[in-house]
């Protein structure tokens, strides 16, 4: 598949103005509130005509200001999904699953009802009316609907942003088998640093309506950015599980020459996993530590100290060649008398992990 955006459009006195192209995968499109990702995704949808530009899908030309052409959402073959289901509220489950249906193409086309139930397991709740369903149950249902509708892009809009985190842990992992199962590209709107970092191929950063950075989303969520929120900036590293400890549970996983232990994994030896590490779960020691319960305690060294801003500073650290931020007090600093080139230990207090 390939996408290839090329656009401007203003808004009121806000503006967007974004080229980019995506080609497998999960696309985010990632940024503080107000930055222009909707608009963005909304243009991409066909719901909003941008002012100049093109947008190509798989060689079909979807947008072409300069030749007057603008395909309509309904025959772009585009599947949204919402911040909120908006689910019919009359039609049982079954029903709101199956009306994307009367907008596919061919008969026999696309995945099967009972495929995409299964990939969203939501067997048990066929029967219901939307009324009588969780927030990330109703989100599923509203996947579940725009894949029947056997999309060639499915784009989704903070699918999460409604739900609280227990929920949102919940339905992470059926879109996680939707990125791996189905072969449909995605094009994910998000804010969220763990999100994205957990689903994304290719991070598409927005700042102020204009694309401030690209790439991998190791790379690009370890990169200091103002789409990142202070508190959640750290680190994305991809690592490969290398062993696992069954008597106590730990898996250990290399990252570079770093080796990083997590809880035990059920992941096989030379599977990739990605781990984030928020920069205010490293602490630093400018010796070794002894006697302390920290799994992991590698050796570093400084490689840059940002502005301080409320008493904190973010250090950039090399382990072992992976980039690692910690989150100190100026007054750690200034008592540790920590500097660029320093050698120091990285002491990391907890791992999220996404297989
Ligand atoms: N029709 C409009 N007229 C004028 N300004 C608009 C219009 N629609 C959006 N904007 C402005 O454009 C900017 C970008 O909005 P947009 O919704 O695309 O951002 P966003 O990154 O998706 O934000 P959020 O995460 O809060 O939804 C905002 O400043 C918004 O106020």
């Amino acid at each position: 598949m390939s996408l290839v955006v090329e656009i401007r459009h203003r808004l009121g006195t806000f503006s967007v103005e974004a080229a980019f192209s995506s080609d497998r995968g999960v696309t985010a499109l990632f940024g503080r509130s107000g930055s222009g990702k909707t608009s963005l995704i909304n243009i991409i949808a066909g719901l909003l005509r941008p002012g100049s530009g093109r947008i190509v899908f798989n060689g079909d030309v979807l947008v072409d200001s300069d030749n007057r052409i603008f395909v309509p959402p309904h025959r772009r073959r585009f599947g949204y999904v919402f911040q909120e289901a908006r689910l019919f509220p009359h039609l049982s489950v079954r029903r709101n699953l199956t009306y994307g249906r009367w907008f596919k193409g061919k008969a026999g086309d696309g995945p099967s009802f009972d495929r995409i139930v299964d990939l969203l397991g939501v067997e048990t709740l066929l029967g219901r009316v939307p009324a009588n369903l969780s927030g990330g149950e109703k989100q599923r249902i509203a996947i579940g609907r725009a894949l029947l509708s056997n999309p060639r892009l499915l784009l989704m809009d903070e699918p999460l942003a409604a739900l609280d985190e227990e929920r949102k842990a919940e339905i992470l992992p059926y879109l996680e088998r939707l990125r791996d199962e189905t072969k449909i590209p995605i094009v994910y709107v998000s804010h969220s640093v763990s999100e994205v970092a957990r689903l994304a191929n290719k991070v598409i950063v927005l700042e102020h309506g204009r694309i401030s950075a690209s790439g991998d989303a190791a790379t690009i969520l370890s990169l200091p950015s103002s789409a990142v929120s202070r508190r959640e900036v750290g680190t994305v590293i991809d690592g490969i599980v290398e062993a696992t400890d069954a008597e106590h549970q730990i898996t250990l996983i290399r990252a570079g020459n770093a080796e990083i232990r997590v809880p035990h994994l059920d992941a096989g030896i030379g599977k990739t996993v990605r781990l984030q590490i928020a920069a205010r779960d490293v602490m630093l020691a400018t010796s070794k530590p002894e006697g302390l319960s920290a799994l992991n305690i590698l050796p570093a060294t400084i490689i840059e100290i940002g502005g301080a801003a409320q008493g904190m500073v973010d250090i950039r650290l090399d382990c072992g060649g992976v980039t690692i931020v910690s989150r100190v007090t100026t007054l750690s600093r200034d008592m540790l008398k920590l500097h660029v080139g320093k050698p120091v230990h990285a002491i990391i207090k907890s791992v999220a992990l996404d297989l």
